[in-house]
């Protein structure tokens, strides 16, 4: 499977992964996925005809990123709606694959919502429902995406006039977690056709290597000058004068401006203040969670310690993988730390780029305000909850 590629008058490839599709085959409805776990080197699609295959790539990341995950939840709901599966079940399930990215829980209530809502017209009127309201998820990512993209623009335009952004980013945040074409890699893209873009510095994003894996992909398909960066060498770069701004997602963003997102973005907005560069988040109004208060309250996933102490393909475990099928790079049984996201405090953030706006100084009035202004928070209530 290649990927498609329209080439805009700017002539940049401007990237349309399929990284989510729903399909209607004759033997009944799937969720086609393209299998993160195996890029770069394998485009690789999976076909999910059940809840319980969506559940696993989810958990495995073969399905990852803030804004996808909500996409994904949401089409999980339709699947169980119009195979007949228990949609109760399915919304647990779907809900708790990975507890930190808000988005998930927004999407899979969404359509649940819509489910539910239906019930007087019949299982048929339910199914229609349940699907409707997730294709309204994706199409409303792919608008966001868009909106973020030129508020990102305009942003890095006052931060800092003159163009030439040499801008460093972590983890993966591009077409391969949206139905667009991401949140922060979108606006480095925007920048990149405006001739704006001077390189981009990729944090491998250890210890699944997003960026290496994921980020370096769509950046070469883009034409973009970019570098492959260890985690590590960060702080060098910053030293040597040469990042103009940091760009990354969010995960779930909490009342108070707290950001959680990879593991290693704390480190990149201490670094980034110490340094006097600006650090911006951009995300979506649906990865604000309002119902929590603190980045304190948010729950930060942990991850099989051999995704540390091993490297194999697929490119991440499943709660309850084996050790030892992997190359090890620490001894067998070595124990291993690896939260899969970490929480910036409001006060290292520049900015959170939102498709409704940027908020800076970043407030808790900032948030609960760029959020209300939303043209989708009519269909939101807190965190993703549906308005009853
Ligand atoms: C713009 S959302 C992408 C977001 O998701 C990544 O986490 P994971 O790869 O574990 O899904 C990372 O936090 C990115 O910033």
């Amino acid at each position: 499977m290649g990927d498609q590629y329209e080439v805009s008058e700017a002539g940049v490839a401007a990237l349309t992964i399929p990284s989510l599709r729903w399909e209607e085959p004759p033997e009944g409805p799937v969720v086609v996925l393209l299998d993160q776990t195996r890029l770069p080197a394998e485009e690789v699609e999976l076909v999910c005809t059940d809840v319980p295959a969506l559940v696993q790539a989810i958990r495995t990341l073969a399905v990852r990123g803030a804004p996808l995950l909500g996409i994904a939840g949401a089409y999980g709901v339709a699947l169980a709606a119009v195979r007949g599966f228990d949609v109760d079940e399915a919304v647990e399930a779907l809900a708790q694959a990975r507890p930190t990215a808000v988005n998930l829980g927004y999407g899979v209530r969404r359509a649940a919502a819509a489910y539910r809502a239906a019930a007087p017209g019949g299982p048929d009127a339910q199914a229609a429902a349940a699907l409707a309201e997730a294709r309204a998820v994706h199409a409303e990512d792919i608008e966001a995406s868009a909106r973020m993209a030129e508020h990102g623009l305009a942003l890095l335009g006052e931060l800092l006039p003159g163009g030439g952004h040499r801008i460093l980013t972590h983890c993966n945040s591009g077409a391969l977690v949206s139905g667009g074409e991401g949140t922060a890699l979108a606006v480095a893209l925007a920048a990149h056709r405006a001739g704006e873009l001077r390189r981009l510095w990729v944090d491998e994003t250890r210890p699944l290597l997003q960026g290496a894996r994921l980020t370096a992909y769509e950046a070469a398909r883009t034409g973009m000058a970019y570098t492959v960066l260890p985690d590590g060498a960060a702080g060098s770069l910053f030293a040597g004068g040469e990042v103009d701004a940091v760009l990354i997602g969010a995960d779930r963003i909490a009342a108070d401006g707290s950001v959680a997102n990879k593991v290693g973005s704390y480190p990149l907005a201490v670094l980034a203040r110490y340094h006097h560069v600006p650090f911006v988040v951009v995300a979506p109004t649906s990865t604000v969670d309002l119902e929590t208060e603190e980045g304190s309250d948010i729950e930060v996933e942990q991850r099989p310690g051999q995704e540390v102490t091993e490297f194999s393909l697929p490119y991440a475990q499943g709660p309850g993988a084996e050790a030892g099928t992997g190359i090890p790079v620490a001894p067998l049984g070595a124990q291993a730390y690896n939260p899969a996201f970490d929480v910036t405090p409001a006060e290292l953030v520049t900015a959170i780029v939102t498709e409704a706006g940027v908020v800076s100084p970043v407030t808790r009035n900032g948030l609960a305000e760029v959020c209300s202004t939303s043209r989708w928070s009519k269909s939101r209530s807190g965190n993703g909850m549906m308005a009853e």
